[in-house]
């Protein structure tokens, strides 16, 4: 479905949306569930990946596919190969076909799991012969995701003698480990981290307890984008948040300052307000903890004509597609001069935005989400612009109440 997006009239914003639970937390609880079946989830996601994450730990077909959810392919990885008297093949989509796996697969054969490729080594898909494990210690690099680490951690417990995983080199996307032990210590299961070695102590039953998952807060940045770009006295309500977020995408209520937005934190919502005009200096960020957001925060900066300098983006290539060539591709065709490495970007100030142009979103909710906002610049099309539901099923549907107008192409 191709769409045309539109702003009849430049109106001040005042809007309260409801966002659903966050795909990461619940990807882990869901997890976590089926090993601890005394947890309740309230607000769980209802993401497309978190509907394959459900799919997967319910079905007894051999052949598992995760569809685009790199969460459910990393996380099921580990728990499939402790799952004693199972064999499955785990798969994906194409492009997760091309997403490697690796540097998890080599860390569980550590361990003694039978593991092995069907097709390309390193990739899925991937067959799994389920078995006890007894070795409790393991090393694993660290630079290229962190979802192979959290992976591990989410079974730890449930190994006979624990885990000590020893990370190796630099680590990327740390909040998400933090998420994972957080979540963890919230079950009542020991774990530490200390310099590069995380323990976590096994466990055979929890208390019956209801965990509620904060809502996601990378979808929130589309409403930063927005009321980034909207007139001075905009805001937007958002829910379910709270201040002590395991989320590392709540840095957006820093970031966003620079751009005028102020963060209030309710009881279980934010507002988001435009209380000024966007700094005119260069944004430097660098993103290692929070890469999800890259696409947003470009987007924001090339709107409101301003330059950046984005760096610690060296995930950017492995996931649903290349970001950093797609955010090249796509921002240049709206006349953004902006240069790319395998692990930063730099956009120059520009005051000009080209209308009437289509945006490619590469099968990749983010290419089609970052790049809704520019609506309240120029009318713009977005192609394929279904992909949102891997992480979002309501956005268009949420842009709408927002004041977009939306044509069918
Ligand atoms: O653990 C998680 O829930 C995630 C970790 C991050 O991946 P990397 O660790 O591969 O950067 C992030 O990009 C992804 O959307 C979700
Ligand atoms: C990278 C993402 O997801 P995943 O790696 O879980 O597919 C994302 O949602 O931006």
């Amino acid at each position: 479905m191709d769409i045309l997006l539109n702003v009849l009239a430049d109106k001040k914003i005042s809007e309260e949306i409801t966002i659903s639970g966050s795909k990461s937390e619940s990807n882990r609880l869901l997890i976590l569930q089926t090993l601890f079946p005394e947890i309740k989830i309230e607000n769980l996601s209802d993401s497309d990946d978190s509907v394959h994450m459900q799919h997967a730990l319910s079905t007894k077909e051999e052949v598992v596919n995760i569809g685009h959810a790199g969460t459910a392919m990393r996380f099921l990885t580990s728990y499939f190969a402790v799952k004693e008297n199972r064999e499955v093949v785990l798969t994906g989509s194409e492009r997760m076909q091309n997403r490697p796996i690796e540097i998890l697969v080599n860390a569980l054969k550590d361990l003694g799991a039978e593991i092995s490729y069907k097709e390309k080594v390193g990739y899925p898909p991937i067959r799994i012969k389920g078995k006890k494990i007894t070795k409790n210690q393991v090393s694993i690099n660290g630079n290229v995701s962190s979802q192979y680490i959290s992976s591990l951690l989410l079974i730890a417990s449930k190994l006979e003698n624990g885990l000590e995983v020893e990370l190796v080199g630099k680590i990327t996307s740390i909040p998400y480990i933090n998420m994972t032990l957080s979540l963890l210590n919230q079950l009542g299961i020991e774990t530490s981290f200390e310099d590069n070695i995380i323990k976590v102590q096994p466990k055979k039953t929890i208390k019956n307890q209801i965990v509620v998952v904060e809502s996601d807060w990378s979808s929130a940045s589309y409403f930063y984008s927005i009321v980034a770009l909207s007139e001075i006295g905009s805001t937007i309500q958002l829910s379910a948040y709270k201040k002590e977020s395991l989320q590392g995408d709540s840095c957006l209520s820093e970031i966003y300052k620079h751009f005028g937005v102020s963060t209030t934190f309710g009881k279980h919502f934010i507002t988001l307000k435009k209380e000024s005009e966007t700094k005119k200096e260069v944004l430097r960020l660098d993103l290692k903890n929070a890469p999800d957001i890259a696409q947003t925060i470009a987007v924001t900066c090339f709107s409101e004509g301003i330059s950046c300098d984005l760096i610690g983006l060296h995930t950017l290539k492995i996931k649903e597609t290349d970001r950093l060539v797609a955010l090249q591709n796509e921002l240049t065709k709206l006349g953004a001069s902006i240069s790319v490495t395998d692990k930063s970007l730099h956009l120059e100030k520009s005051s000009e935005i080209n209308k009437n142009i289509a945006i490619e979103t590469y099968n990749d909710h983010r290419m089609a989400m970052a790049f809704a906002p520019l609506a309240l610049r120029v009318p713009i099309k977005i192609l394929d612009a279904e992909v949102v539901t891997k992480s979002y099923q309501k956005f268009w549907e949420d842009m709408q109440q927002i004041g977009i107008k939306i044509d069918k192409l």
